[in-house]
């Protein structure tokens, strides 16, 4: 008989650090499901990556990677660029879970499991900036230096504006910064205020950032947002908190594959909620990169897209 293997990566400090507490628990549901199981509790910045690198030398079916969206993205960034990729599984365990939530993954770990092990999955688009992957979004703008001394973790570009929004007297921090971006065979050449590269469409609770985001389409959701005042700015932000930002005179929205971005002076750049470095950056859509274990629900949205 040919028996699955799957691998465990969880993050002990995740969200509320119930994961450890479980586990013997969700080791016997996959081990009676048929797997056999082993589990590798993350011990810093970057292990996940290098757990899933050695999830794929091993040959494991199946990664699991439970905990919020810092880990799932350290996992993709060990799986996406081998050529054996394993099948992976969500268990949402973090403080911030956006791409469990573009997938309609529950925050309950039970059911959770049981969408990975009702074997049901999904091929779905990674977005790559020069040597990282991410799956929700990335962007940048030109921020002064405040925004990544704040001690509070920002989860995401839109969660950085969120913060903004929560205290007005640092919206003057974004600053509006001379940018080329290529797109597609597009370029635009102009004052730009922030870009947004989206794959998913649930980005830091903003779930209507970018409605029409499909995670197998092989396109990215650009949003830019041209030079504005003040009083502009916190316009569009509340415009965008309801989902009705797109079609703004001051917003460029497009779908694209490739996407490069040239600032003339310091920009930063935010993967996945995470300070990424500096910008330019190319970015590049893989479409169906990574295959996923989704549930029902969300096969039959892609089916009717
Ligand atoms: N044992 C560990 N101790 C401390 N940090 C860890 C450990 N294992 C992983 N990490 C780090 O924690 C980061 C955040 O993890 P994750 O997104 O899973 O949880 P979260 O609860 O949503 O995040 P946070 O606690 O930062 O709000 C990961 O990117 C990883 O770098």
């Amino acid at each position: 008989m040919n028996v699955k293997r799957a691998r465990i990566i969880y993050n002990p400090t995740s969200g509320r650090e119930a994961f450890r507490k479980e586990l013997p628990r969700v080791l016997e549901r996959f081990e009676q499901a048929g797997y056999e199981t082993s589990a590798h509790a993350t011990t810093g910045e970057g292990d996940a990556i290098e757990a899933a690198k050695t999830a794929v030398e091993r040959r494991y079916d199946v990664v699991v990677a439970a905990g919020g969206d810092g880990t799932i993205n350290e996992v993709i960034n060990g799986l996406a660029e081998q050529d054996y990729r394993p099948k992976l599984g969500i268990i949402p365990m973090g403080t911030t879970n956006d791409f469990a939530r573009a997938l309609s993954i529950p925050r309950d770990i039970d059911k959770a499991v049981d969408i990975i092990l009702k074997d049901q999955s999904l091929l779905l688009d990674i977005g790559k900036v020069n040597d990282h992957y991410f799956m929700n979004i990335a962007g940048g703008g030109k921020l002064t230096e405040l925004t990544y001394d704040v001690p509070s973790k920002l989860k995401t570009m839109i969660g950085q504006l969120a913060y903004y929004m929560k205290g007005i007297e640092m919206l003057p921090s974004l600053k509006p910064a001379h940018a080329r971006i290529e797109y597609d065979g597009q370029v635009i050449d102009e004052d730009i205020m922030l870009f947004l590269v989206s794959n998913s469409n649930s980005v830091g609770g903003f779930e209507k950032l970018a409605p029409d985001a499909s995670l197998t389409d092989g396109y990215f959701d650009l949003i830019i947002l041209r030079k504005t005042n003040l009083a502009e700015f916190i316009r569009i932000a509340s415009l965008a908190l309801r989902g009705a930002h797109l079609e703004d005179d001051q917003v460029i929205y497009v779908k694209a594959k490739k996407i490069t971005v040239i600032p003339d002076e310091k920009m930063q750049l935010n993967i996945d909620g995470e300070y990424g470095g500096l910008l330019p950056g190319e970015f590049e859509n893989l479409k169906q990169h990574i295959e996923f274990f989704v549930p029902e629900s969300h096969l039959k949205k892609e089916d009717a897209e």
